[in-house]
């Protein structure tokens, strides 16, 4: 964790929920008649509040609009018409000009079908995500699939388990067949590849990229709560948290009946650059949404039917 969000994060758990303690009083026969005064006990016992992560992100978007922190991340400020006039020379190999724009503006974008003639060597796209798809069904059938929430570290105070119901598996892009690479493996060379480039291209990128591929079982109506994925940081040397999170979706033929949405949370007071509403985005087939990892809240609405989402968080 930087320092400089270090920093903030103590002051948030030293300024909330701080405790008025009484004055001291000046004559001890004030004390309660239980009072014990041990000269040799330790001073003071500094106490910590246990703060949840989502009180601790409040707090943290009351000292700046978290959009605000994740642009200075961005090489160049994209406010002005003039520079983005300047697209061209972005020079970059598969974003729209717009897609740039919109995550520096709006902090999300999404765009339909991306994939690079290159990553897809005749394929026709269609082939490419619904082969993707056969693959993630026959990857759970294996039981390469483990439920999210049994992962995370129980004894963490931090974030709170019952919020998610989706499997996942962690896939590495370069374990891959060269030769013969399968739809998910051709996916993530095109994530590690152009998509990479061209987000490390306007956005200061230091760490490691994970891949995730996801799934959510329709029993029940699996969901994933309101959540973000990283504390907002502008710092540039920061490996740890997550800068972008690009999620392209698995779901062929998806209806409004089959549900799983991502919702994409507004800021309700409406100030700052952050949109006012609150919008769905639905997991169509090919689609990719891209945002960045400390600025957006978001959620998986329940979803009816088998939902997969192959998702690369960038740092
Ligand atoms: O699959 C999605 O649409 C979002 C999942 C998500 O928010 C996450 O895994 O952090
Ligand atoms: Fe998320």
């Amino acid at each position: 964790m930087s320092d400089a969000l270090e920093s903030r994060i103590l002051k948030a758990a030293t300024t909330t929920n701080a405790v008025e303690l009484p004055e001291f009083p000046d004559n001890k026969s004030d004390l309660p008649s239980d009072y014990e005064y041990d000269p040799n006990e330790e001073e003071e016992v500094e106490e910590v509040e246990e703060i949840d992560e989502n009180d601790l992100l409040k707090y943290l978007d009351e000292q700046e609009n978290p959009l605000y922190i994740a642009q200075r991340l961005f090489y160049k400020e994209l406010n002005s018409t003039e520079s983005q006039a300047s697209c061209p020379t972005w020079k970059l190999e598969c974003l729209p000009c717009k897609v740039i724009e919109d995550l520096y503006g709006h902090g999300w974008a999404t765009v339909d079908g991306l994939i690079d003639l290159k990553t897809l060597k005749g394929k026709k796209s269609s082939h490419l995500f619904q082969g993707a798809r056969a693959e993630a069904e026959s990857l759970s059938k294996e039981g390469l699939f483990t439920r999210a929430s049994d992962l995370a570290n129980s004894d963490d105070p931090f974030r709170d388990h019952t919020a998610r119901d989706d499997w996942i598996t962690w896939l590495d892009p370069t374990q891959s067949d060269k030769k013969n690479p399968s739809n998910l493996q051709t996916i993530l060379d095109f994530f590690n590849g152009p998509l990479h480039h061209d987000i490390s291209r306007m956005i200061r990128l230091r760490g490691k990229t994970e891949y995730q591929l996801a799934q959510y079982k329709p029993e029940n109506g699996a969901r994933y709560e309101r959540h973000r994925d990283a504390f907002p940081t502008d710092d540039p040397d920061d490996t740890h948290q997550r800068r972008v999170t690009a999620i392209m979706y698995l779901n062929p033929g998806w209806t409004q009946k089959d549900g799983g949405e991502l919702k994409i949370y507004g800021q309700s007071e409406g100030h700052g650059m952050r949109d006012a509403a609150d919008r769905t985005v639905p997991p169509m087939l090919g689609r990719l949404v891209i945002f960045l990892s400390g600025v957006v809240d978001h959620a998986v609405l329940p979803a009816n039917t088998e939902r997969f989402a192959l998702t690369a968080w960038m740092r």
